[in-house]
């Protein structure tokens, strides 16, 4: 079986890389401990994960769990159809660079390609960020037994795994990191405990190069008027809305920073068009980090996002001492590093 296929299924093989075991609940001295601290940690593992995701270490973990009680948001209203709720620093700024760089480290992203087909006419789309996606839509959940800590997917009205042809992707649960991450986000903004969010999409633009078009989340699968809850972390990007056509009601601009989070409700999505632009200088070269958690109610919206944010190419994961994504094998390691010599 060739290596990449093979290492898919093999159980967790890699140890903790410090023996001992130091007392998590008092906070690291300095960033090498906090660093090895991540490491000593169970990651979360689960069939459809290229690799293990490490849990949140304490000093992240336990910060998140009370910044509801923060900054109270300010309500965005004053345009036609506009209806956001807008968080400065929703995250303490020493709290969200750890979460940046725990995340940009620990999750696997994907550079995806697809084609387009407008009558005749076939384009090839390169998508210009990293992004990745875990969760599964409203009529599926994932359930974790005494017998099986590992989450399985199981169809909600049956309660039985759902049949091979209801999904072409493979859902993914949320890793143990970003599940805690969407509680805290739900308390933060008040958010109906009945229909949670199950969606988490994570975009990593990589420089000023890397951006999101103006387009409207305002798919049919999201149902109708959606929330969509959007949190940043790491560099600061301007996130700008405008209308659709119809209304001229000028061009809206934040300056999104580290730990900000903009919820968009309502008629939001069906009225207005948002986007990331590409942009020179700045501080754009360290990275941003984009996620959006949101719920969508059909099968159609688990495959929707499991094409365009996974896809079918390669996975990359950040390497730290080339400072930049690296194409991996599904293990986790760099390519060409077999043993047998394949590359
Ligand atoms: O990066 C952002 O702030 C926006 C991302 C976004 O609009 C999306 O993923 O749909
Ligand atoms: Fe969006």
């Amino acid at each position: 079986m060739p290596k990449r296929i093979q290492s898919f299924f093999q159980p967790i093989s890699k140890k903790p890389k410090l023996q001992s075991s130091p007392d998590l609940s008092q906070p690291p001295q300095n960033h090498e401990e906090a660093e090895n601290e991540v490491d000593l940690l169970p990651p979360t593992h689960h069939p459809t994960y290229p690799f293990p995701i490490a849990d949140l270490p304490p000093q992240i973990s336990n910060p998140l769990s009370n910044i509801s009680s923060l900054n109270p948001p300010k309500p965005i209203t004053n345009h036609p159809h506009l209806d956001l709720l807008y968080f400065e620093h929703l995250i303490p700024p020493k709290t969200a660079k750890s979460l940046f760089t725990f995340l940009r480290k620990e999750l696997p992203f994907y550079r995806v390609q697809y084609t387009t087909r407008r009558g005749p006419t076939e384009t090839k789309i390169n998508t210009p960020r990293f992004t990745t996606v875990f969760g599964v839509d409203a009529t599926s959940h994932f359930t974790r037994s005494p017998d099986s800590p590992t989450p399985t997917l199981l169809d909600s009205k049956t309660l039985k795994p759902p049949p091979f042809q209801k999904y072409k992707c493979k859902p993914r649960p949320l890793p143990t990191c970003l599940e805690t991450l969407r509680l805290a986000v739900q308390t933060a903004t008040n958010h109906p405990k009945e229909t949670p969010y199950n969606f988490c999409l994570v975009n990593y633009y990589a420089s000023g190069s890397d951006s999101i078009s103006y387009h409207s989340d305002d798919e049919r699968f999201l149902g109708a008027n959606p929330t969509i809850a959007s949190l940043s972390l790491g560099a600061k990007r301007d996130f700008l809305l405008k209308h659709k056509p119809g209304i001229e009601a000028g061009a809206l601009k934040f300056p999104l920073a580290s730990g900000d989070m903009v919820v968009m409700r309502g008629e939001t999505q069906s009225n207005w068009l948002h986007s990331i632009p590409k942009r020179k200088g700045g501080e754009a070269g360290l990275g941003r980090i984009n996620i959006t958690f949101r719920r969508a109610v059909v099968p159609g919206g688990t495959e929707n996002y499991y094409r365009y944010n996974v896809g079918d190419g390669g996975v990359y994961r950040w390497c730290e001492e080339e400072g930049r994504m690296v194409e991996v094998d599904s293990d986790g390691d760099g390519k060409g590093s077999d043993q047998d010599g394949s590359v």
